[in-house]
């Protein structure tokens, strides 16, 4: 059973406001992009990794990642698309043409530069067990409003029932394949398969697996690794 790690990694991170592509943003002296991977590789569950890079930074990306294949898996580098959504799908392309075996695809945002390693085993695990479409979700902390164009609140939906999502999310590669050509939008991978009408469920997710989008988040990021053992990522 192939498990190949789809890397969107193509953003320009301008709520960042760093002036590099995202991805090769450092936290004490390692881009975000090489943490992800080797984040995914330590689980010991991917085989692959493709990264979507931001077209003109397809070398820099390589040369960045080329050592990280060390750890005990392939790394794959392609021009990332305009949208999120595109960068995941030439990826996915890529390894449905040239890497055989492809069963389990995982699509892990290199923003989320932290997640540990027990997510994606439990993700990859979950698929592997059946089901065609996981995600890892944490409970919502905070009071949740629906508004309406004005900013008027219409509804307090009941947070028990919500759950934020992280990724890696994880899939039957056949299903991922048939969500990306059916045309539909979604701002997750998750959110294309569910309006295929495909199961989609949930395992824990973890705080470490935060998306890191604004210079805040990339503060406590650096907290994270001033822990003890934090630098392990
Ligand atoms: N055209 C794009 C846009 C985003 N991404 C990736 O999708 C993930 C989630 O996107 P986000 O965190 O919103 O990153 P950016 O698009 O870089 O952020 P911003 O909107 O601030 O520019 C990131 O790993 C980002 O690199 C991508 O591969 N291709
Ligand atoms: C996939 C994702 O990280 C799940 O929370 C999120 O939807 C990405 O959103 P973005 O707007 O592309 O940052």
């Amino acid at each position: 059973m192939g498990v190949v790690a789809l890397v969107p990694a193509a953003g320009r991170g301008e709520r960042l406001g760093y002036g590099m592509p995202k991805a090769l943003v450092p936290v004490d002296g390692v881009p975000l992009l090489a943490r992800a991977v080797r984040g995914l590789l330590a689980s010991g569950r991917v085989q692959h990794v493709v990264i979507a890079a931001p077209p003109s930074d397809v070398d820099t990306v390589s040369t960045v990642t080329a050592p990280l294949a060390q750890a005990g898996g392939a790394v794959h580098v392609v021009a990332g698309g305009a949208e999120r959504s595109d960068s995941v799908r030439l990826a996915l392309e890529h390894a449905l043409r040239e890497i055989p075996d492809t069963s389990i695809v995982l699509v892990h945002d290199a923003a989320r530069a932290f997640t540990p390693p027990e997510v994606v085993r439990a993700v990859v695990d979950a698929v592997a067990a059946g089901h065609p479409a996981v995600i890892p979700v944490l409970p919502v902390a905070d009071t949740v409003k629906q508004v309406d164009a004005n900013g008027v609140v219409v509804a307090t939906p009941d947070r028990a029932v919500l759950r934020v999502v992280q990724t890696p999310q994880g899939f039957d590669a056949r299903v991922l394949l048939r969500a990306h050509e059916s045309g539909l939008h979604a701002t997750d991978d998750a959110g294309l398969v569910e309006r295929l009408g495909v199961p989609v469920v949930t395992v824990p997710g973890h705080q470490d697996a935060m998306k890191i989008t604004t210079r805040f988040d990339l503060a406590v990021a650096e907290a994270l690794l001033a822990r003890p053992g934090g630098g392990a990522r």
